[in-house]
């Protein structure tokens, strides 16, 4: 197929140019190339014929260029100086393509030889057969197409109309001379050009050119679209995005057509996927964007935001930051649950149900054994919901009708019900989340929690400013998106630790718009900046303790007590929930194990002592591992080789499992001189006994306090020595009534502790086990093991009343205590609060004065009283 094999003077054409037959080329070249092709033109009658080679790879510092093995066969039509003839290349040559060429040994040169004319043998091949009537045809009506579009956007208009026209008429024996015109006319890539260049064969290249054709026609279509909405006025910033657009198009445009249509492989050349088509993800994301805010409410403030919004993102170029951040808006606006717009059906339906308070009842305590109190308040805040919902249902009903009547397009106003916002205060693992889900449950409403633990930032709650980068809103808008609802039930946990006014905001002010029912319902967000309406969420908050609770948001809400369980309440929620429950997390059933009751009763006695049933739960998911990991290796023995498996769990087996019960040494305590318990709520609400020690040592006549005191615990023993002081002639601890007991009949010092001393402490409940103690510790006597104390007390002697009675009964049961001195005044907190089983195992002693106190915790008579005592009995008068 080659035809005569002849020599000729290399021009290598600086990268990315490539000379097409009848193209045209300028380009300097270097004073050898210039001076012989000088010479061979003057040497010649003829015209001097070249070889201009395309450079495929331009050199670079390590590398020689490498040049292509086609080319075309050139006619030097003009070679004269260069403007600047002191230059490296100073003439100036102009060479015009004649026909195809192929260098059979191909050309290598280093990149100096670049500048040194050299010799190539070179092949003429032949055309070909030629091309069919349909490619012909194809390829001329892809230039006139592509002279179309041309001739519609950017420069040279005018050039293109009139080439169009010629084009038009031309006769089809000149398409394939037209193409290589036309191709070298039009602004093709290097690639493109080498392509032409190197297909020999007519039909084929009519083909690639053919393409080249409808892909530059398609990409000046989209730059004119994309010029069409771009304005004048735009910013750099607009310009570089225009341009960023214009490229991606370009690339699209250029991966279709080198998509191979046999082997259409994806991004990662594995077959393609809906994932690769970004282009369609991007237009369905917007299409949907659009759809949602179509349906939002008419006249709704939340839809004239949106709109406003949407229309500053259409004329935002897409892929700019702004853009981005308008979509996100957007998203946010549009997916949160608007009460204008959403259905509340579904809400109605239950609560029109004239079973629903049965049905709630049944479903609070098919969740959570006990608790009574608190089951009684949610079913009473139930039915009230349930009735104001639908009284105000009925209203807008009504309304619905009047407005239709009047043909108007606005919808009723959303009925508003202004529920308390309960709060339930309790020590940990009491059950105050899990029972406000199952509320959730029984009114079927989406139950969302924020935790507010830690929570420093009011932004975490209100929202940031769109004006800050990656921006989002608050938690509160945050549950009700995930909702998907405008009355779900939104749980916010750990409302006492939350973070107080600082630099970053008060948190819990803003959580006083979002709990005040006058307030709530045009919650403004930060981010979102528009009203939101929060009338239609139950919120319900959930402490440990009151204390740092701020007094605004304490007097928003209807504070409801939980104060643990008793061994009883644990040993039947061990059985009927916890045990099954971590069954079932195990993969097991109640066919592998069987945990006796004393077992469960060693469990919640001897391994954990606490209000709730936190640490109970994970005990018995010990267990329940533990036999998991038996059962598995009886099931994976050999037939024969099996060793029985013991689906029991008794008492001795708990040793093995859990290790050594925690709380067993404290049952062989023993009465100790000076040795007093007294009884505490910790700071997660939880009761507690705790120790009061004294010593006697030689020293000063000073009292000194450890454990972490604080003010008012320290004013406490000051009182408690006070008293003691004052009283010690009467109980025989001095022989005269001057006398100091710490000085006679010795010097002494005393030490007054509290242990657990990393925890702070304070309060003054603590002043009558501190008589007692240093009653104990100067008298010699002791006071029983089993009995604990709470009582402040004044200087005249009064035992005055004290909180946290539940908690601290309950904290001595637990402790294995049996008698409980209390004030006078708390006994209503004991009969109301205290349950059935521990009042019946233990005894109440309840005291109005100290010296009743010394002797129910000495026991009557034990302390050597002087003369019969008249302190409770004086009052003043005045
Ligand atoms: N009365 C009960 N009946 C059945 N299960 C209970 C009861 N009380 C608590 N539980 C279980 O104890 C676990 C802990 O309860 P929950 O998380 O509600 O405690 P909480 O009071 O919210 O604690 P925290 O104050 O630490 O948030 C849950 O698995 C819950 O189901």
């Amino acid at each position: 197929m080659t035809s005569s094999n002849t020599l000729l003077p290399a021009i290598p054409l600086p990268h990315p140019q490539v000379l097409l037959p009848n193209g045209r080329i300028s380009l300097l070249v270097s004073r050898n190339v210039g001076d012989h092709l000088l010479s061979l033109v003057e040497e010649s009658s003829e015209p001097v014929i070249v070889a201009a080679i395309p450079i495929v790879t331009p050199p670079t510092g390590a590398s020689d260029p490498v040049l292509s093995e086609c080319g075309a066969a050139a006619r030097v039509v003009r070679l004269g100086p260069s403007q600047n003839d002191h230059s490296e290349h100073p003439y100036h040559l102009t060479i015009v393509g004649l026909t195809r060429i192929h260098l059979p040994h191909g050309l290598r040169l280093t990149a100096a030889q670049l500048d040194v004319l050299t010799h190539c043998a070179v092949e003429y091949p032949p055309s070909g057969a030629i091309p069919s009537r349909t490619t012909l045809e194809n390829t001329k009506a892809a230039a006139v197409n592509l002279l179309d579009k041309l001739s519609k956007s950017g420069p040279r208009k005018e050039y293109w109309v009139r080439m169009m026209h010629f084009v038009e008429g031309i006769d089809n024996s000149r398409i394939v001379w037209l193409a290589d015109v036309m191709a070298s006319a039009v602004d093709a890539e290097f690639n493109d050009r080498l392509e032409i260049l190197a297909t020999i064969d007519t039909e084929a290249r009519l083909k690639v050119v053919t393409q080249l054709f409808v892909k530059l026609a398609s990409i000046s279509e989209v730059s004119s679209k994309i010029a069409s909405v771009v304005d004048e006025t735009f910013s750099k910033q607009q310009k570089e995005h225009f341009l960023r657009q214009k490229l991606a198009a370009i690339q699209k445009e250029l991966q279709s057509l080198n998509r191979q249509p046999k082997f259409v492989t994806g991004a990662s050349g594995n077959p393609p996927s809906e994932l690769d088509d970004e282009d369609q993800a991007d237009a369905d994301d917007v299409a949907q964007l659009r759809q949602k805010i179509e349906a939002m409410t008419k006249d709704s403030e939340e839809r004239k935001v949106a709109v406003s919004e949407w229309r500053r993102l259409k004329r935002i170029p897409s892929g700019s930051a702004e853009n981005a951040v308008i979509r996100t808006y957007l998203e946010w606006l549009t997916s949160i649950p608007w009460p204008s717009s959403s259905p509340r059906l579904t809400a109605l339906e239950v609560l029109r149900d004239r079973q629903f308070l049965s049905k709630a009842r049944k479903q609070l305590d098919a969740d959570h054994y006990g608790l009574d109190k608190i089951k009684k308040r949610l079913i009473e805040y139930l039915a009230i919901v349930r009735l104001k919902e639908l009284a105000a249902y009925a209203e807008s009903e009504k309304a619905l009708v009047l407005r239709m009547d009047n043909t108007s397009s606005v919808p009723p106003p959303v009925p508003r019900v202004k529920g308390p916002i309960l709060l339930f205060v309790g020590p940990p693992g009491t059950g105050k989340t899990s029972i406000t889900s199952s509320l959730a449950r029984a009114l079927g409403r989406p139950f969302e929690r924020i935790s507010l633990g830690g929570v420093r930032d009011e932004a975490e709650i209100r929202g940031h400013r769109r004006t800050y980068v990656a921006s989002c809103p608050g938690s509160i808008v945050q549950a009700l998106k995930k909702a998907g609802r405008p009355d779900p039930i939104i749980l916010l946990d750990e409302i006492d630790k939350v973070g107080h006014n600082n630099f970053h905001g008060d948190p819990s002010a803003a959580l006083l718009e979002v709990l005040d029912p006058e307030q709530n319902h045009t919650f403004r967000d930060h981010y979102l900046n528009v009203p939101v309406d929060l009338s239609q969420v139950l919120f319900i908050c959930t402490a440990n303790s009151l204390e740092s609770i701020s007094p605004p948001l304490l007097d928003r809400c209807e504070v409801v007590h939980l104060s643990g369980y008793t061994y009883d309440e644990k040993l039947h929620i061990a059985s009927r929930f916890l045990l099954p429950k971590q069954l079932e997390a195990n993969g097991l059933d109640s066919s592998h194990i069987a945990l006796s009751e004393p077992a469960l009763l060693q469990i919640v006695t001897g391994y954990t002592r606490e209000a709730g049933v936190r640490s109970l739960e994970r005990a018995i998911g010990s267990v329940v591992r533990y036999k998991a990991v038996e059962w598995a290796e009886h099931n994976d023995q050999d037939g024969d080789k099996l060793p029985a498996y013991q689906k029991e769990v008794g008492e001795e087996d708990l040793e093995g499992i859990l290790g050594i019960p925690r709380y067993e040494g404290e049952k062989d305590r023993s009465p100790k001189r000076g040795l007093v318990y007294g009884l505490v709520v910790s700071g997660l609400g939880e009761g507690s006994v705790l120790p009061i020690e004294t010593c006697a040592m030689p020293g000063k006549g000073d009292i000194q306090l450890t454990g972490s005191l604080g003010d008012v615990i320290k004013e406490s023993s000051s009182l408690a020595l006070s008293w003691v002081k004052t009283h010690a002639y009467n109980l025989r601890i001095t022989s005269n009534r001057s006398e100091d007991p710490l000085k006679v009949p010795n010097l002494i010092d005393i030490h007054l502790h509290l242990p657990a001393g990393a925890q702070k402490k304070d309060g003054p409940s603590a002043g009558i086990a501190m008589v007692c103690a240093l009653v104990s510790l100067f008298t010699g006597l002791c006071v029983p093991i089993d009995i604990a104390m709470t009582g402040e007390i004044t200087l005249r002697g009064r035992v005055e009343p004290v909180g946290g009675i539940k908690e601290k009964v309950l904290g001595a049961h637990r402790a294995g205590m049996k008698k409980v001195i209390l004030p006078w005044a708390n006994r209503k907190d004991v009969d109301h609060d205290i349950p059935r089983e521990v009042k019946d195992d233990m005894q109440f002693f309840f005291v109005k004065t100290v010296s009743e106190g010394l002797d129910a915790a000495f026991g009557k008579g034990v302390v050597p009283w002087r003369r019969p005592r008249t302190d409770f009995m004086i009052e003043s008068r005045l």
